[in-house]
């Protein structure tokens, strides 16, 4: 059974719920954090590109283990994102939390610049 994170919206009484998605499942759905599947790399981390059973694709942040961003941190960042959840902005799918690992799972948006969308070369 799946579990989920929940966060509450204090001003607008309304809640969000994220999935945890299982360790395996991100293993399974990035080939063990392949290099290929690299599809680049943030503030946050290295992000890669993974397809989850039923083929649905997704992009995976991984926090990098050296940034010092504990559990607490990252379940305000989890929080955060919940309440900034909106239809033009990129879903995020679910977290997964398993010892040293953090990591979030988004949507994946195929590879077009915002500059591609903005003037029109795609
Ligand atoms: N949802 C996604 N779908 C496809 N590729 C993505 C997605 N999210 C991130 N990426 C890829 O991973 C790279 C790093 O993304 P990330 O959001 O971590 O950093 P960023 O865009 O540089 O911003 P910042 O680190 O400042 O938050 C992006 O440049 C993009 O190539």
């Amino acid at each position: 059974m799946r579990e989920y994170f929940s966060t509450s919206d204090e001003l607008e009484g309304k809640s969000t719920e994220f999935p945890f998605i299982s360790y395996k499942e991100i293993l399974s759905a990035t080939n063990f954090f392949a290099d290929s599947n690299l599809l680049g790399r943030g503030d946050f981390g290295k992000v890669y590109k993974g397809t989850m059973e039923g083929g649905y694709e997704v992009a995976v942040k991984r926090l990098s283990q050296g940034s010092g961003q504990g559990i607490v941190e990252f379940k305000n960042e989890v929080v955060l994102i919940a309440k900034l959840q909106h239809k033009n902005l990129v879903r995020l799918h679910g977290c997964c939390i398993q010892e040293d690992e953090k990591l979030l799972i988004y949507e994946y948006l195929p590879n077009k610049s915002l500059d591609a969308f903005l003037f029109g070369t795609f």
